[in-house]
């Protein structure tokens, strides 16, 4: 071999180890920043589909931030989340994922890991489909496979087609409304839909499973016997006369429990200052 050749091929592969190191540190710090994410009170979903949907263009739309959109398959090669308020002021952390493909390009495996880990990670996925292309249910059918092989399948997922503004009133559309009754037709550049896909997450979260951090008075015997019953207790921590507990349960228990406890905090059941300041049930 012509030592010329041999230098590059270990200037290559020199180059290859060194994405391989950095890979390893950006999975190693979105794992720490997901732990903290899974502690963290606020619901998250997932904007799930085939490459070149939308996804990162909806992200901006509804958070403003700064990601990458381009006509082109694979634009986004790492998750991106940001924190949106909703209509009744809940925050929701989006997240927006690199596209589903039929057969995935090796050099894009571990970036699409990471999706994956954040799909299946998530309280429930928005699925965005490109309406204007006429491979629609194809896409559709691949990003439901992917997500099936994940076990993911079954997450609750809202279904919204974006580029209506490149269809019309077509026929097409026509059939895919009847074929997805519940889906939002949208279209992230003219506007079109955002609110009414914004008010469909906004009921996704307060009847949807969460994760909060309550802190309850040991008195509040009920209360507790309530969230053992219905609630996936993750965490109990003693802390004097409150028990602090981390518990996955649907929303709008949580909405109910969070509403006990500022009603005690009222009626000085609990003392206001403390509940203030300590409880992270918010929401
Ligand atoms: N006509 C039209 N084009 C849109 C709309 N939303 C996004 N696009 C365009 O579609 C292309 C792809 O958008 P992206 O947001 O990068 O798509 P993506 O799903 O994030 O793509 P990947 O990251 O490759 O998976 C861009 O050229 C966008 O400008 C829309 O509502 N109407
Ligand atoms: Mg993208």
């Amino acid at each position: 071999m012509k030592p010329q050749l041999e230098q590059d091929k270990r200037r290559v592969r020199t180059a290859i180890d060194r994405c391989k190191r950095e890979l390893e540190q950006v999975r190693l710090s979105r794992a720490t920043q997901r732990k903290d994410r899974k502690r963290a009170p606020v619901p998250n979903a997932a904007i799930v589909g085939y490459t070149n949907a939308g996804k990162s263009s909806l992200l901006r739309r509804l958070t403003g931030a700064d990601v990458l959109i381009e006509d082109k398959l694979f634009a986004t090669l790492d998750t991106t989340t940001r924190k949106i308020a909703l209509p009744n002021k809940q925050p929701l952390l989006l997240t927006d994922t690199v596209g589903f493909v039929r057969k995935l390009p090796h050099r894009l495996v571990e970036a699409f890991n990471a999706t994956l880990e954040e799909a299946a990670l998530s309280d429930f996925l928005i699925h965005l489909l490109d309406a204007s292309q006429p491979e629609v249910m194809e896409y559709y059918n691949t990003t439901m496979k992917v997500l099936a092989e994940l076990g993911a399948d079954a997450k609750r997922t809202l279904i919204a087609f974006n580029k209506i503004d490149k269809v019309g009133d077509s026929a097409a559309l026509a059939g895919l409304r009847r074929h997805f009754p519940d889906a939002v037709f949208l279209s992230v550049h003219t506007g079109e839909g955002i609110e009414e896909l914004v008010e469909r997450m906004a009921e996704f979260v307060a009847t949807g499973m969460v994760t909060r951090e309550f802190l309850i008075p040991q008195s509040a015997g009920s209360l507790l016997a309530q969230l053992h019953r219905q609630a996936r207790i993750l965490e109990t921590h003693y802390e004097g006369e409150f028990v602090r507990i981390v518990a996955v349960l649907p929303g709008r228990l949580a909405e109910a429990c969070e509403n006990l406890l500022k009603e005690a905090a009222a009626k000085n059941l609990i003392d206001p200052t403390f509940f203030t300041d300590k409880l992270i049930a918010t929401g």
